[in-house]
């Protein structure tokens, strides 16, 4: 079986500071991949390898068969792919419907097809009634919806989600989940980073846990939880011990501090009455 995404010794250097070290990832397809990591472990710039946005300094990345870097294949791999970076790259002045019908035209969309998936699109993420906003007056949540709304529109084979469930509220995050979880039960493929681990363990099939630039941990859902949680293991391989962790012994919000200037006060002003 051809794998959704596969890399070999994928590695990124920013001028000397390895910040993706040889990451050899194995998705299948059909699969809802979560990519894990501690905050600066590599995840976004990953991603940033895999979509084409950040030319890896070594290392291969092969999609759906093929190179995204290669000159020949990457236009048409790209075409089956969707993304929704970290930064949601959206047009400011347009409206969501201009934005969508602006991408369904990159993607050869017929005036119909972008009309009728746009619809569905919007009223599923709950964007219908703000369609006369512009992008720019989107706030970081409804921004993150257009966004995905974009990158399904061309019904792609493979979807990549940068952190997807940051700032949306708790019923526009279940809608995103059971929409992934139709769209991997139709065959597609998701890449998903994210921070919540409640969400990976109820939609992801596989997860990978990259820590420091390697990826220290790749199998199934299923794997992982005949041994532990997915808690328990992510903590276990990134997290530091309690010998390392300072325990704030000053923070008290004042109030070891203020009962200790009182005694010094009232010890002051007894003073100051002997003299
Ligand atoms: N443009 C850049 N120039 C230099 N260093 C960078 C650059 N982008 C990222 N880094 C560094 O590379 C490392 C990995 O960053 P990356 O953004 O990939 O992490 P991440 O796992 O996505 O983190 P987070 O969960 O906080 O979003 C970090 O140490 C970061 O400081």
């Amino acid at each position: 079986m051809t794998p959704a995404i596969q890399t070999r010794e994928l590695t990124k250097y920013y001028n000397d500071f390895q910040a993706v070290n040889n990451v050899n990832l194995y998705v299948e397809p059909g699969s809802l991949y979560g990519f894990l990591g501690p905050n600066g472990a590599g995840k976004s710039t990953t991603i940033k390898m895999l979509t084409g946005i950040l030319k890896p300094t070594s290392g291969a990345v092969e999609l759906l068969g093929g190179d995204p870097w290669d000159a020949a294949q990457g236009i048409e791999i790209k075409k089956r792919i969707g993304v929704v970076p970290e930064d949601l790259a959206l047009f400011d002045n347009l409206t969501a419907r201009e934005y969508l019908a602006f991408v369904g035209r990159m993607h050869s969309l017929d005036k119909a097809t972008i009309v009728s998936r746009g619809e569905e699109l919007l009223t599923l993420l709950k964007l219908e009634g703000v369609e006369k906003k512009l992008t720019v007056e989107y706030s970081h949540g409804m921004k993150k919806k257009l966004a995905l709304a974009a990158a399904l529109l061309p019904n792609p084979s493979l979807l990549f989600l940068d952190e997807p469930f940051e700032g949306v509220d708790v019923v526009t995050a279940r809608s995103i989940r059971d929409l992934l979880m139709d769209y991997v039960a139709n065959g597609s493929t998701v890449f998903v980073t994210t921070h919540v681990m409640e969400i990976v363990e109820r939609i992801c099939t596989h997860v990978g846990i990259i820590a420091n630039g390697q990826l220290v941990e790749q199998c199934s859902l299923e794997e992982l939880r005949a041994k532990t949680s997915l808690e328990n293991r992510f903590i276990e391989l990134v997290g530091t011990t309690e010998d390392e962790t300072p325990n704030l012994g000053w923070l008290d919000g004042g109030n070891k501090a203020s009962a200790f200037s009182s005694e010094v006060s009232e010890s002051t002003v007894a003073g100051e009455t002997s003299e």
